[in-house]
C-alpha cells in the first residue's frame, strides 16, 4: 500500500478557504509531508482592497510557512490561486480556469464556509450550501477527480446527543429551502429563521447539516469523505506548537480571561467523544479534559506569560447560578469598565470598555449553547483509520489524540494566541509581570478600603454593629493580653 506521502505525489489538490485558519493549515501539511505533490490550486477571492495575488502573497510570508519557507524557497510555485468568489453562480470561476481543473484536478478539499455564528441565514444558506453544490457541480467536470473532502463540524447535528459516523436527514430540503428564500426579502427571512433552525442554536450549524446532506446526494458519482472536527484550538505540535491567528471558538474567551476583563463566567462542561466515510474528529471520548480543567490551566498560563496592558489579573471562575453571574458581571465587568471609560473621558480619550464587554458578552452568549452541554461522538471510523495507517505515516501525520497532554498544550495555546493573534512580544513578559503584581496591590489596597468605609458607615448607623465591634475588639484585648501574661510565665 503506497504511504500518503506516496499517494500525493503527481497530484493536484484544489483547495476552497485556503486563506482561512485550517485552509492554511491544510496547504502548509500538504507541502510539507507531500513535497512531490504537483499543485494546489486555491480558489480565492480579492478582499479588502486586496487582490487575490496580493492576498495569496501575503498569506506565504505568514510564519506559518517558516519551515517550508526554508526547505524550498520556491514553495509557492506549487501554490496555483484561481480567482474565485463562492457567492456567485458558477462561484465566478472563469471557463478558462473551468476547464483547467476538469482536466487537472485529483483531490478537492472543500474548507470554505462563513463559520459566525449570527450570519443571517440568506448568507449562511449561500456559501455553505449553494456554493457547495456549485462545487460539487464542477467536482463532477473533473476527469481524473479521485476525492471529494468537505469540512464539515462536530456540531452539524449538535440538536442530537449521541451523535454517529453517519449523514442524519436534514432539518428540511435544502431544494425547497432554497426555493423559497430566493423570493424573500431579508426582513422576511430574519422573521422566520428561528423557527427554520428548530432545536439548533444558530445558521451556522443548520447550513452545515444542510451542506453535508447536499454532499452526500453526491456519494454516487464521487469518492466523498465528510470531516468533522469539533473545536480547532491552536497548532498542537505542527508546523510548530501553539499557532493560531483568530478570536473563534474558546480562543476569544482565552484572551478575554488573560487580558482580565473575563472574571467569571457561566458553567461550562465538557464530556466529547457508520457510512463508511463520514469521520467524527472529537477528542472528549478518547482524551477527555473537562472546561473547569481548562480554566485552571489556562489562568495559570496566563499568570505565567501574561498579556501586555490586562485590565485586571487573569480570572474565570465558572459558575452554574444566572444571579451569581449576574451579580459578576455587574460588579467585576459593568462596574469597572463603567469607572475605567469614565477615567478615560476624563482624561480626554474615548470610552471602549464597556463596548468591549458588551461585545464580550454578545461573543460568550453565542457560545453557551456549546459550552454547557454534553455530546458524545462516535468517533471508530478515526479509528479505524489510524489503524490502516503505515506506522511512517502515523508518525507523520499524527491525529492521535491520546497522546496530547493537556495543559502542555493549553500553555503553548496561550502563549500562541499572545504571540500571533495580539502580536505581542515575549521579551515584554517581565514587564507584564510588574503589570499585573501592581494590579493586584490595587487590587487589595482597594478591598481594604472598601471593607473600611462599609464597615464605618456600618457602625455608624447601627448600635447592634457598635456592640458587636466592641465585643470583637475586647475579645482581641483579652486574648493578647492572656497571651502576653503565659509567654511572661513560660520564660
Ligand atoms: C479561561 C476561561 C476558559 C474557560 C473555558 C471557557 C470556554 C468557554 C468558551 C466555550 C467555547 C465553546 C466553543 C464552541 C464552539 C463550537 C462551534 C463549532 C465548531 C466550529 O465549527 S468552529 C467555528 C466556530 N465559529 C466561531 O467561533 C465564530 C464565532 N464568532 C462570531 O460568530 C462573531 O465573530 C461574533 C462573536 C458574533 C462577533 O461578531 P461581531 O461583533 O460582528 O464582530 P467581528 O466578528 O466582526 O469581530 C470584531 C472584532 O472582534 C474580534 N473578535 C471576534 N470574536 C471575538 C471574541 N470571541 N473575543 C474577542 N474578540 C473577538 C475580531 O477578530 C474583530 O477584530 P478586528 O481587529 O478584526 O476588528
Ligand atoms: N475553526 C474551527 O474550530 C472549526 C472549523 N470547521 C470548519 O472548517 C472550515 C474552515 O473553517 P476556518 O478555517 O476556521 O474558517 P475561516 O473563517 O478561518 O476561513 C473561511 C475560509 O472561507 C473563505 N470564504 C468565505 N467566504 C468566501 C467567499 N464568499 N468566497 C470565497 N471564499 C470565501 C474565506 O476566504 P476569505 O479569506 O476570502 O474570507 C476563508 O478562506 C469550515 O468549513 C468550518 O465549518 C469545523 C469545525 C471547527
Amino acid at each position: 500500500m503506497a504511504s500518503i506521502t506516496e499517494y500525493y505525489a503527481g497530484k493536484s489538490v484544489l483547495i476552497t478557504g485556503a486563506t482561512g485558519f485550517m485552509g492554511k493549515v491544510l496547504v502548509e501539511k500538504l507541502l510539507w509531508s507531500c513535497p512531490d505533490v504537483k499543485a494546489l490550486y486555491i480558489l480565492v477571492r480579492p478582499k479588502a482592497g486586496q487582490t487575490m495575488e496580493q492576498r495569496v502573497s501575503h498569506m506565504m510570508k505568514c510564519k506559518l510557512f517558516d519551515r517550508v519557507r526554508e526547505a524550498n524557497p520556491d514553495f509557492h510555485k506549487k501554490i496555483i490561486p484561481i480567482s474565485s468568489e463562492l457567492t456567485q453562480p458558477g462561484l465566478s470561476i472563469s471557463p478558462e480556469d473551468v476547464e483547467k481543473l476538469s482536466a487537472c484536478i485529483n483531490i478537492v478539499f472543500h474548507c470554505a464556509a462563513t463559520i459566525r455564528f449570527d450570519e443571517p441565514l440568506k448568507h449562511a444558506l449561500q456559501l455553505n450550501v449553494i456554493a457547495t453544490q456549485e462545487l460539487l457541480s464542477l467536482a463532477q467536470r473533473m476527469h481524473h477527480l479521485e476525492a471529494f473532502i468537505h469540512i464539515s463540524t462536530a456540531y452539524a447535528n449538535c440538536n442530537r446527543k449521541h451523535i454517529d459516523e453517519v449523514i442524519y436527514p436534514p432539518p428540511v430540503e435544502p431544494k425547497k429551502l432554497i426555493e423559497s428564500l430566493e423570493w424573500m426579502d431579508d426582513g422576511i427571512v430574519q422573521d422566520i429563521t428561528p423557527r427554520l433552525i428548530g432545536d439548533r442554536p444558530n445558521t451556522y450549524t443548520y447550513t452545515k447539516a444542510l451542506a453535508e446532506y447536499v454532499v452526500q446526494q453526491e456519494q454516487d458519482k464521487l469518492n466523498i469523505g465528510i470531516i468533522r472536527p469539533s473545536i480547532v484550538g491552536a497548532s498542537w505540535q505542527e508546523p510548530f506548537p501553539g499557532w493560531i491567528d483568530n478570536f473563534n471558538g474558546p480562543s476569544g474567551v482565552f484572551i478575554a480571561a488573560g487580558k482580565g476583563i473575563l472574571q467569571k463566567n457561566k458553567r461550562i462542561w465538557r464530556k466529547t467523544p457508520k457510512t463508511t466515510l463520514v469521520y467524527n474528529c472529537t477528542s472528549g471520548g478518547i482524551n477527555p479534559f473537562h472546561w473547569g480543567e481548562i480554566e485552571h490551566h489556562v489562568i495559570s498560563s496566563f499568570k505565567r506569560n501574561p498579556l501586555e496592558q490586562a485590565f485586571r489579573r487573569p480570572n474565570a471562575n465558572i459558575t452554574s447560578n444566572y444571579l451569581i453571574n449576574q451579580y459578576w458581571i455587574l460588579v467585576s465587568h459593568k462596574f469597572p469598565a463603567l469607572i475605567y471609560d469614565l477615567f478615560l473621558r476624563l482624561c480626554g480619550q474615548k470610552p471602549q470598555m464597556m463596548r468591549i464587554f458588551n461585545r464580550l458578552h454578545k461573543a460568550i452568549g453565542l457560545l453557551e449553547y456549546f459550552s454547557s452541554q454534553d455530546w458524545e461522538w462516535n468517533s471508530d471510523n478515526i479509528s479505524m483509520l489510524m489503524s490502516q495507517l503505515t506506522p511512517e505515516d502515523r508518525t507523520m501525520f499524527n491525529f492521535d489524540v491520546r497522546q496530547l497532554n493537556w495543559p502542555e498544550y493549553i500553555e503553548n495555546y496561550c502563549i500562541g494566541t499572545k504571540k500571533y493573534v495580539l502580536n505581542e512580544d515575549m521579551s515584554d513578559i517581565p514587564a507584564a509581570r510588574q503589570h499585573l503584581r501592581k494590579l493586584r496591590n490595587i487590587r487589595y489596597t482597594f478591598n481594604t478600603l472598601l471593607v473600611v468605609f462599609i464597615w464605618r458607615v456600618f457602625i455608624a448607623r447601627s448600635q447592634m454593629a457598635r456592640n458587636i465591634w466592641y465585643f470583637v475588639v475586647n475579645l482581641c484585648f483579652k486574648f493578647l493580653s492572656y497571651f502576653r501574661a503565659s509567654s511572661t510565665l513560660t520564660n
